[in-house]
């Protein structure tokens, strides 16, 4: 092998090594996050679908601005599996193979229970504190914190907080992990996997990682 054949085999493996670490997220559990700067989103994303792929992106988008990191913020279980034993859209290999795919650079997990259902909304405030939000972006109806008593006006008083618009069908119709589950439920996948934004064929593979 020439030394000219070398050095490029060289520098191919060092841009894929480069490029490897730049899409790696790195996933947290409940507060062990600190960062110096961040644009943060939040939610329960069960199923990743088109109204929080569009939310991520939006959120993605800011954070590329700045050039700083994106932190996704989510539950698990998501509060409606864990409070109304609903199905569960999207395993945790999915959700994170999903958020990874959308740029994210850091995901925080937060164990749904008992006890965190009962945090308050100045304590949940606290929490995010630690990486520092230049922006928060939510959805429409965001709320958070014991009895859902938190609003996008709390985030606002702490951070600059911002709503996504709604992200609808064409016709009009919401999107939302309550009514891709009802789909299934009734036998309409096709509609289903239209508002998750993806066919049934991309997950095969995800989970077993
Ligand atoms: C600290 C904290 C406490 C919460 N406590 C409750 C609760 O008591 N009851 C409830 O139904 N949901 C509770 N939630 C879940 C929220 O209502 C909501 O589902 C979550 O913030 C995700 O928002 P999303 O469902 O719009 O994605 C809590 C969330 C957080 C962050
Ligand atoms: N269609 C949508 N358009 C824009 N933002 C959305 C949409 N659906 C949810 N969001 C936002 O994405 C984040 C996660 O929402 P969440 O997981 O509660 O979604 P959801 O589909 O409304 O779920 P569920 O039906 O279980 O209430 C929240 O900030 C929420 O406001």
């Amino acid at each position: 092998m020439s030394l000219l054949s070398l050095v490029v085999t060289f520098i191919k493996d060092l841009i894929d090594l480069m490029k490897s670490e730049v899409l790696q997220m790195r996933v947290f559990r409940n507060n062990q996050l600190k960062l110096e700067q961040s644009v943060v989103t939040i939610g329960a994303f069960d199923g990743i679908h088109r109204g929080h792929q569009a939310l991520i992106k939006k959120a993605k988008s800011q954070a590329e601005l700045y050039g700083i990191p994106l932190v996704v913020y989510t539950f698990d279980p998501p509060p409606k599996v864990y409070f109304q034993n609903q199905s569960i859209l999207t395993s945790l290999p999915e959700k994170k193979y999903f958020l990874e795919a959308l740029g994210v650079s850091y995901s925080v997990f937060a164990s749904f229970d008992e006890e965190y259902a009962l945090r308050g909304v100045q304590d949940f405030i606290d929490e995010l504190s630690d990486v520092n939000p230049k922006e928060v972006w939510v959805g429409p109806g965001f709320n958070f914190g014991k009895g859902k008593s938190g609003t996008i006006e709390d985030l606002n008083n702490a951070f600059k907080a911002y709503q996504h618009p709604i992200v609808t069908c064409p016709k009009g119709e919401v999107i939302s992990s309550t009514r891709i589950r009802q789909l299934f439920q009734h036998k309409e996948a096709e509609q289903a996997y239209y508002l998750l934004g993806r066919n049934q064929f991309v997950l095969s593979g995800i989970n077993g990682q």
